[in-house]
């Protein structure tokens, strides 16, 4: 039995990393071997659902089909897994512990179902008694100072972005461009289940929206920047958790025209109801991808997530922004690559692991 636990050595053959990606509308699941070229999938699966209510409904369903799959994948010598909504943390990569899995768990910071990722790992790294790893949170935040003002007392802005696909497409942006990532400007926005964007300046993501119950671009589910007026309408007629509910998972593209797949969207546009509100959807994003560039003209933008797919949709983003950056297309998602590589980053004492709650791991605030 390899002895698996992270040395300061680089193995020289790859690590093999299973990966769990829990999403709002899929669960994501992968085997790679990662070795200094790189994370080479060698397995891969996808499981489209709807959101459940709660952590354990979510977790009851969505565990049986993890650890098959580690069973039918086995052996490997990792675990890594996307975060959750842990509060305002650095970059990186963080040790699964029992911390990290309660934070996630108890949901002090509000629930997604990417809270599942370090509660699913733990389970299958004692089972298979090996290391696991949860790689940039959504809640990485290295918002400057002046970002977080608002025109409420008390009331602050929030990073809540899909990270870990960006600041992994952002780099690879940076690099195709020729930037040095030190040196880049670069504004991206992750089109999934959730909308969310965020600004790089000089390696860090000094700015970004809030991808659940906060602001942005509307999504496949979820409202986005709302006027005050509407929220506190929503909250008068639904109750705070109706409100709570509608505005995370059945708004957006689900309550405006029926559903949060984006391909059934696609394949309505001639119909000119549909067509005008993925025309909303994308001036949301260009106008927010505008916002962000308010700090720094940037060298770029870049789209990115399951619906940068959408072409329409994303020509249509392109259209509203080229006279101020080039718009860089990178469809689909980065998570699993970013995790592996992440993990394999952990596992063999390249990049520091950092653990929940320590210094090391709070926010810069
Ligand atoms: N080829 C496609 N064309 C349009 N939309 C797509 C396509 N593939 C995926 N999507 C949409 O992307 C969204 C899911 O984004 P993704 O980032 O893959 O998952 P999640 O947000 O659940 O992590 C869904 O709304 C889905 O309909
Ligand atoms: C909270 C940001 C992460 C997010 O919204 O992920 P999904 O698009 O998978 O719901």
């Amino acid at each position: 039995m390899r002895d698996t636990r992270p040395t300061g050595a680089v193995y020289p053959e790859g690590v093999r990393v299973f990966v769990i990606n829990p999403g709002s509308t899929s669960t994501k699941l992968a085997l790679f071997t990662v070795d200094a070229s790189g994370a080479h999938p060698l397995e891969r699966a996808e499981l489209s659902h709807p959101q459940g209510q709660s952590a354990r409904e979510d977790l009851a369903a969505r565990e049986p089909l993890v650890r098959d799959l580690a069973a039918q994948w086995r052996p490997f010598d990792a675990i890594a897994a996307r975060g959750g909504l842990v509060g305002p943390v650095r970059p990186g990569v963080y040790a699964v512990d029992d911390a990290l899995t309660q934070v996630c768990l108890e949901a002090p910071h509000g629930y997604h179902p990417a809270n599942l990722g370090a509660p699913l790992a733990q389970r299958l790294a004692a089972q298979y008694r090996v290391p696991a790893y949860v790689v940039d949170p959504p809640t990485v935040d290295e918002m400057a100072a002046v970002s977080r003002i608002t025109g409420v007392p008390g009331i602050e802005r929030r990073s809540r972005v899909h990270a870990l696909n960006l600041r992994y497409v952002a780099r690879r942006v940076a690099a195709a461009r020729g930037l040095d990532w030190n040196e880049a400007v670069l504004a991206g926005a992750h089109l999934g289940g959730g909308s969310s964007a965020a600004l790089f300046v000089r390696g860090r993501m000094i700015d970004a929206t809030d991808a659940l119950l906060g602001e942005g671009p509307f999504s496949a589910n979820r409202a986005g920047t709302l006027p005050i007026h509407g929220v506190l309408r929503v909250v008068e007629k639904r109750g705070l958790e109706g409100a709570r509910d509608v505005l995370a998972r059945g708004s957006g593209f689900k309550g405006l025209v029926g559903t949060e797949d984006l391909r059934e969207v696609e394949a309505r546009l001639e119909d000119p109801k549909v067509r005008l509100v993925v025309e909303a959807y994308a001036l949301s994003i260009a106008k927010t991808l505008a916002a962000l560039a308010a700090h720094a003209r940037p060298h770029a933008f870049f789209l990115t997530g399951g619906a940068a797919r959408f072409s329409y949709a994303v020509e249509r983003v392109r259209a509203h922004l080229n006279w101020m950056a080039p718009v860089e297309i990178v469809p689909g998602e980065f998570e699993m690559e970013a995790l592996a590589h992440g993990a394999w980053r952990g596992y063999n004492g390249i990049e520091p692991v950092r653990h929940y709650g320590d210094e090391d791991g709070k926010a810069r605030v």
